[in-house]
């Protein structure tokens, strides 16, 4: 057990998926593993352990912001072992051509989190995708036919900005899409060597102010799960 997941030694799969919502974790769960056992509910934060073909895997929602998903990267790694964790949320489009329900592959994560200045003190590090997964997942994509697009995004502190034109900052260094956690996973699977990808579906656009449904989310997010599950 560690502090926020009750799971005991053993539980957990040596491969996480991470989404921000804990419904998610569920819905993962219950629609693509085999025989899932939850191991959390410590918060409502479901955690989910079960086989993909074969295959042991599990889920573990981890809230949203940075501090959040920072406190379960740190148990899942320290406590029980986990050597890859593969971020599956969703986020606000920054560019024109990025769209909703598009699926974006985070190659690295610009980032106004404070979480990402204070190991640094004032210097810059910069979050960075493990290239084998990050590979793994162009293939994968190739292969079922799903089109991805891939890049730098940018992870947020901040979901309600006070200035509408604030994403323009980010958007014309080409910066895709923002969220509110990979830059911390990055960051942290650097520190402790282990492997991380972020796997983030549109779900809304800060140009346009389109938006999706709740069931249009869960179909598109059916095809990043799908990629995130060929690479565990
Ligand atoms: O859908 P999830 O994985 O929670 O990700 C995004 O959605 C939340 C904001 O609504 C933030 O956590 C953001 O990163
Ligand atoms: O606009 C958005 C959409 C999803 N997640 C975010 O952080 N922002």
């Amino acid at each position: 057990m560690s502090i926020h997941i009750e799971a005991k030694k053993g539980e957990i799969a040596p491969t996480v998926l991470l989404p921000g919502d804990p419904m998610r974790a569920k819905w993962i769960a219950e629609t693509f593993f085999d025989n899932p056992v939850l191991y959390n509910d410590v918060r409502g934060m479901f955690g989910y352990t079960g086989t993909y073909k074969g295959k042991p895997v599990s889920v573990q929602g981890t809230g949203m912001g940075a501090p959040s998903i920072s406190i379960y990267i740190h148990e899942l790694i320290n406590e029980y072992d986990v050597q890859k964790l593969i971020r599956v949320g969703s986020a606000g489009s920054y560019q024109k051509d990025v769209n909703i329900r598009d699926i974006v592959i985070a190659m690295s994560s610009s980032s106004n989190s404070s979480m990402n200045e204070l190991p640094f003190t004032g210097e810059t590090f910069a979050p960075t995708a493990n290239a084998e997964l990050f590979l793994a997942a162009i293939n994968a994509a190739k292969e079922k036919n799903i089109p991805v697009k891939a890049g730098n995004i940018l992870t947020s502190d901040v979901f309600y900005q006070e200035d509408p034109e604030y994403y323009k900052k980010w958007a014309k260094y080409g910066v895709l899409c923002v969220e509110m956690e990979t830059a911390s996973l990055y960051t942290l699977a650097a520190r402790f060597n282990v492997k991380a990808l972020s796997l983030l579906t549109i779900s809304d656009s800060l140009v346009t102010h389109e938006t999706t449904t709740s069931d249009e989310r869960a179909e598109t997010f059916k095809e990043m799960i799908e990629i995130a599950l060929a690479i565990i």
